[in-house]
């Protein structure tokens, strides 16, 4: 099921944020928004997933236009700053959110052991989450995204805060998601990251600048850095003619 979005448009506080955005993301493929920050990605990513309305435009999942109850249950979001509850502990978050989901209680507990270890938060799942460090949190997050095994899982700057040994750990799990069939939407400012993924629309106050497959954009690069696509952009825009 590809995700079309059509001419979107958002503005905050009569300022535009997202311009005219067009793009079809492939299923089954690791699709990244990269820009600066502030470029819009967040803003992006909540305007698909129908968490923000689109002052115009629309987004569809298949032939189904968004927001879509029946589609929000084949949605994992892991947001960029933790929607987490400090004073329950990890496990008692994760029942939380699975009521959230209705998920059949029958194999809840299986799957929250499933996400523990996924994560490697098997040996903390009893502790408050205020306790938790940063990097703790984000994998939490990561967890209770996954807990309802979504089609479309929508990761915003999942790695931020995490070491390198885990950080590694997580793609492997991520290309495993693509893998078994999942639609991964990521949002990142990392460069590296940019090569993990298949498809990659690079942001750029609020209007995409390139879209294309990684390889496709890295052959449009003189040294093989996708910041030079960047570079250029933000020329052409001082010089008032980006589209
Ligand atoms: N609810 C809101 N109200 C007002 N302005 C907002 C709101 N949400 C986002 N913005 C503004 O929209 C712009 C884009 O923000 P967004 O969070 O989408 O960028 P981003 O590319 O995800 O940034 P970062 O990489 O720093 O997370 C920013 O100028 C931000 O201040």
């Amino acid at each position: 099921m590809d995700i079309t979005v059509s001419h979107v448009h958002k503005s905050f506080d009569k300022v535009p944020v997202i311009q005219d955005i067009s793009l079809t993301i492939p299923s089954g493929n690791i699709t990244c928004f990269l820009g600066p920050s502030g470029s819009g990605k967040t803003t992006l990513i909540r305007l698909i997933i129908g968490a923000t309305h689109a002052d115009e435009g629309s987004v569809s999942f298949a032939e189904t236009k968004m927001p879509n109850m029946e589609l929000l249950k084949k949605i994992g979001f892991m947001p960029q700053n933790d929607a987490l509850y400090p004073d329950l502990s990890a496990e008692a978050n994760l029942h939380f959110f699975s009521g959230l989901y209705a998920m059949e209680k029958s194999h809840l507990a299986a799957r929250i052991e499933h996400v523990l270890q996924l994560v490697e938060l098997t040996a903390d799942r009893k502790k408050l989450v205020k306790h938790y460090s940063g990097g703790m949190k984000k994998r939490l997050s990561l967890a209770i995204a996954l807990l309802h095994e979504p089609d479309f899982l929508f990761l915003d700057e999942p790695t931020v805060g995490i070491d390198p040994v885990l950080r590694r750990t997580i793609w492997q799990q991520f290309q495993a998601f693509k893998n078994s069939g999942t639609t991964i939407i990521i949002s990142t400012h990392v460069m590296e990251e940019v090569l993990e993924c298949d498809v990659a629309a690079l942001i750029y106050n609020g209007s995409l600048i390139e879209y294309g497959s990684v390889t496709e954009l890295v052959e449009k690069t003189e040294n093989g850095r996708i910041e030079e696509l960047f570079l250029s952009a933000a020329s052409h825009q001082k010089a008032g003619n980006v589209t």
